[in-house]
């Protein structure tokens, strides 16, 4: 299309190629997730959130990136919904058979086959652009579209598509009526139907065949409908992914209906039998399950297809995780907010009004409405509308969250509740954004939380109940190195969720549907939830041998499985090469967001046994059960013979302001009589020290850890350094072993509370040539003992009951950053032009350790002349890690190194002498405190900031400041 048609074009519906080009230049094939699949070819923009794992690719964009990318969505942000491979087609070869089977009479028998079509004709691309051409604005949505909040409910046959399965775009191509009408097809008649189809292999291998769907003839041939066969998006021919050479449009309905690759039209008396038009897209009651709907064939049910969008909005700002500032000082204009967001529906029919309530749906406010493009000739409406309010800041404070829906012209609105079904399909539930107020650093924020997130991505307040929260508490506390990483699977948080739901809330109730709990854990505990007495254990190597599309094994929840005879009928929905690409790996959180209860019970008889070691005796618990229960004398011995091996420690504290070092020092009958406290963190430092300026040999010291695979390393020493800090000293395998590590990464520590599964990045306190151990400083989360994250941190409790002689998984090293002595940094595997000869560290709470290791690793180098500032930020006094290795390192380095302490908040005496010398105060990180302790910045790039905090701490604290203090981007580093 000529660029200034495809201008003018944009400009009347709300977009500009500007924005097109900005975001289609950023698509790249293949995309480095694509290299080892059938779609290598395919160029896909990175930031799409990939739903179904690597392959078939099904994906949307971020919300908040759909918002920014205007009206007329760019191609390469479009939603994609791919069931196979990507069809590679071509231009000139490719060709639409269209058919007329409308001699058959609808009375005749359908085991009748007629022995040809009426007419039949087949066309070229070139045939179907000399047809009269079009082009129209119409959203696409996809039928899951919010689909992860019914999944969060009860987990449907479908995977998470979040709340940006929806795109709008310019289709170009030729009506489907002048097709029709070269066949000869005049008029309407009833009872005919035209039946699409895509290729024969677009879909994986199996009995399914293509991907058909069915129109009543009469909506064909009205030009009201504007039904369509594109062959343009955005004013450029299709992308591969969106139906390359050409697709149908069918404005109004699902997107699911507008088959891509089209390669079949054919005119029959019956709707299509294609399995996708009748199984795929329906919105079945909510007491069906898959069981009912398949004994009572819930699936032919006509009155339950789902074709025509139902009506439905969702808020784009604020974005899921967005901290809007609050603060009541703020100048005036800055005391108003945009709430915005979109609003569809289906048929063509108008949105009337948008709305947003901030009292739980007491009372509603009008919404502004822009509608981005007119309506057709006939009062259609295809297109998107998008609402936006201003509302003032200090409302969002007092309210508890921003709810919206949407109404129609036929006066259609949102319900106030989620109903389940089967599919979850057309989810369209009043949207709720909760807002809560915090505190950081003196600014008061309004957090927003969506229900959701897309795909495996784990936030969302509907994930709440399970313990998604503390994560994003724990950084807000300052202690965030790395970021805590849930890896408890989806499920656990929805089954919890839903146990909740089902108690507390009627909704289920009204729903009809039976509180669902042990049917979800049948779901994801199935198919071996119990391990067999007999099992067999493998090694993480050992399955990773598997590797092949001829011999694929996959670990899903810690059990292994031979896929080898599944693949072989070749009869996966997902395809062959989706389970393969994960073969030999640990495959459970895809494998989760996935597959409903029936896909669970087919795996079952792939499992060939555990991953692990297998368990040499009972354990000393389970022994110990057995002697309570009065099992005898035999037992009885075999608990003296564990104990004897084992120390049996006192139970680890775990609740309220628990005093570690007191713990130790109450039972020395047990720990011994051992350095604690700051003695401990002496020792601690020598350690360190002579680790830190020991050369390592890689050829005699072998790597302890990998960066593949969880190694379990043995407790040698736990000592606690302060009333909630400990030490721990892991063995590795030998006296010879290395840990691994550069200076600038961390590693992975894993580990399981309360059914969490959680792992969290640590740097060590110990550098690479401390051989034979590795150490971490831990700072201890305890439940209850700060009101705000009441249950406390969930790895670092399971890290505190822990005993010498335990082991703990690690995994790594991982991280961007890497410091080669001399000033040598390496940012994203990319050495910075010039050596760094000065460095402004900034660090808040467990923020010490990675600046920790970095300030070691220079000042023990005699030859390294980098000058180093820490300014590390904590709440008070006591909160403050590391304070004997920082001071001793500072009076040991006077001339590269100095410290300088920050306190929200003064509460004891115990560093009154630090205040008074001016090297500790009162206050927060702000452009005077860096301007006054940090370095100054440099033309060259020799001067850096490096900072390790919350999110808050570097967004909103330190790099505002250094910006305004003239640091560049590439001077700020982030861990
Ligand atoms: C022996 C192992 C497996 C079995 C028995 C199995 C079974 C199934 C079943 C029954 C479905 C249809 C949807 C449902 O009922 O949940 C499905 C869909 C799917 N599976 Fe699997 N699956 C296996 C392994 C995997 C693995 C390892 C992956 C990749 C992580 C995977 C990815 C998919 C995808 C992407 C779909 C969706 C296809 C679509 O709707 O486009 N599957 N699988």
């Amino acid at each position: 299309m000529e660029e200034t048609e495809l201008a003018l074009l944009l400009a009347e519906n709300g977009g500009s190629i500007a924005s097109l080009r900005k975001y289609d230049s950023q698509a790249k094939s293949p995309d480095v997730k694509d290299v080892n699949t059938p779609d290598n070819w395919v160029a896909r923009h990175p930031n799409l959130v990939r739903l179904t794992g690597t392959h078939p690719f099904n994906c949307e964009p971020d919300l908040k990136t759909l918002e920014e990318s205007g009206d007329v969505t760019p191609a390469s942000l479009h939603f994609v919904r791919n069931h196979g491979a990507v069809p590679n087609l071509t231009w000139d070869a490719h060709r639409i058979v269209v058919e007329d089977w409308s001699s058959t009479s609808s009375s005749s028998s359908s085991s009748l086959k007629p022995k040809k079509p009426k007419k039949s004709k087949t066309f070229t691309m070139k045939d179907i652009c000399a047809l009269p051409k079009v082009t129209k604005p119409v959203l696409l949505v996809c039928a899951g579209n919010r689909r992860k909040e019914q999944n969060m409910r009860k987990k449907t046959i479908g995977f998470n598509w979040g709340a940006a399965g929806l795109s709008n775009s310019l289709w170009t191509g030729a009506p489907l009526r002048e097709v029709l009408f070269k066949l000869g097809v005049k008029e309407p008649k009833e009872g005919l139907f035209v039946c699409f189809e895509g290729p024969e292999r677009e879909l994986p291998k199996g009995e399914l065949g293509t991907y058909g769907t069915s129109i009543p003839l009469h909506k064909a041939l009205d030009p009201s409908q504007d039904v369509m066969i594109a062959y343009m998006q955005n004013g450029e021919k299709l992308k591969p992914d969106h139906g390359f050479p050409v697709r149908l449009i069918i404005p109004g309905y699902i997107g699911g209906r507008m088959i891509k690759w089209l390669s079949k039209i054919t005119i029959t008396y019956k709707e299509s039998d294609n399995f996708y038009h009748f199984r795929d897209n329906r919105i079945l009651p909510p007491h069906v399950d898959e069981k009912l709907a398949d004994s009572e064939n819930w699936w032919e049910k006509p009155e339950y297809i789902f074709n025509e969008l139902n009506i439905n909005s969702a808020v784009t700002s604020p974005a899921h995780g967005e901290h809007i500032r609050c603060n009541y000082e703020l100048n005036s204009d800055e005391k108003e907010y945009l709430v915005k967001g979109y609003a569809y529906t289906g048929g063509g029919r108008k949105i009337t009004r948008c709305e947003i309530s901030l009292n739980g749906g007491y009372t509603w406010e009008l919404c502004d409405i822009h509608r981005p493009s007119k309506p057709t000739a006939y009062g259609k409406h295809w297109t998107w509308v998008k609402f936006s309010k201003l509302v003032e800041r200090s409302r969002l404070v007092e309210s508890s969250e921003i709810i919206c829906r949407a109404w129609d012209e036929a006066n259609n609105t949102q319900p106030r509740d989620l109903t389940w079904n089967l599919m979850g399909m057309g989810n369209n539930p009043q949207f709720r954004v909760k807002t809560s107020e915090v505190e950081f650093l003196g600014k008061r924020f309004v957090r927003c939380e969506h229900p959701t997130e897309p795909g495996t991505l784990k936030g969302g307040w509907m994930g709440h109940t399970a313990g998604e929260w503390e994560p994003v508490i724990e950084q807000l506390d300052g202690q965030r190195e790395g970021e805590e990483i849930d890896l408890t699977l989806r499920s656990a948080a929805a089954k919890q969720t839903r146990e909740i739901a089902s108690v507390v809330g009627a909704s289920n109730v009204v729903e009809g549907v039976k509180p669902p709990p042990s049917e979800e854990q049948k779901r994801t505990e199935s198919p071996i939830s119990i391990i067999p007495a007999d099992a067999k254990y493998y090694t993480e190597e050992e399955v990773a041998k598997h590797n092949s599309e001829d011999d694929c094994w996959i670990i899903v929840k810690g059990k292994v499985y031979d896929t080898n005879a599944y693949l072989k009928e070749g009869l996966h929905p997902g395809g062959n090469a989706s389970i393969t690409m994960n073969a030999g790996e640990d495959t459970t959180e895809d494998f989760e967001a996935v597959h409903s209860a029936k896909a669970w019970k087919q795996l079952e008889p792939y499992y060939i046994g555990e991953v692990g070691v297998k368990p040499s005796s009972s354990s000393l618990s389970d022994v110990t059960n057995l002697v309570a229960s009065g099992v005898g004398e035999v037992v009885k011995e075999v608990v003296e013979e564990e104990k004897n091996k084992k120390k049996v420690y006192p139970p680890t504290p775990t609740t309220g302001n628990v005093d570690l070092v007191k713990h130790w020092q109450e039972n020395k009958d047990v720990y011994g009589d051992i350095v604690l406290g700051e003695e401990a963190e002496a020792l601690a430092f020598d350690r360190m020290w002579a680790g830190a300026s020991h050369p390592v040999d890689d050829a005699k010291n072998p790597l302890g850890c990998s960066p593949k695979k969880w190694i379990p390393l043995k407790i040698e020493k736990k000592v606690p350094l302060s009333h909630d800090c400990v030490l721990l000293r892991l063995q590795l395998e030998s006296p010879e072993h290395q840990v691994g590590i550069p200076v600038g990464q961390h590693l992975y520590l894993r580990g399981e509370w309360k059914g969490r599964k959680v792992m969290r990045a640590y740097t060590p306190s110990s550098l690479n040539g401390t051989l034979g151990a590795v150490e971490f400083v831990i700072k201890i989360y305890f439940s209850g003992a700060n009101e705000s994250y009441p249950e406390g941190g969930a790895l670092t409790q399971y890290l505190n009951q822990l005993n010498e002689g335990d082991t703990i998984d690690v995994k790594g090293p991982i991280g961007h950053i890497v410091y080669e002595n001399g000033g040598k940094l390496i940012i994203d595997k990319k050495v910075r032009a010039n050596p760094v000869k000065k460095m402004t560290l900034m660090g808040g709470g467990t923020g010490v350790a990675p600046m920790l290791q970095l300030i070691v690793a220079i000042l023990s180098d005699p030859t390294d002349e980098t000058e180093i500032v820490f300014i590390y930020a904590n709440k008070s006094e006591k909160d403050v890690l590391l304070k004997y290795t920082l001071d001793r390192l500072e009076r040991e380095h006077p001339k590269r190194f100095r410290m300088h302490y920050l306190i929200s908040k003064a509460v004891d005496k115990s560093y009154e002498s630090d205040i008074a010398k001016g090297r500790m105060q009162v206050g927060r990180i702000s452009k005077k405190i860096i301007g006054l302790h940090g370095f100054d910045t440099s033309k060259d790039g020799t001067s850096v900031a490096v900072m390790c905090g919350p999110p808050a701490f570097e967004e909103d604290a330190c790099i505002p400041a250094l910006k305004e203090l003239g640091f560049m981007d590439e001077d700020i580093i982030r861990y």
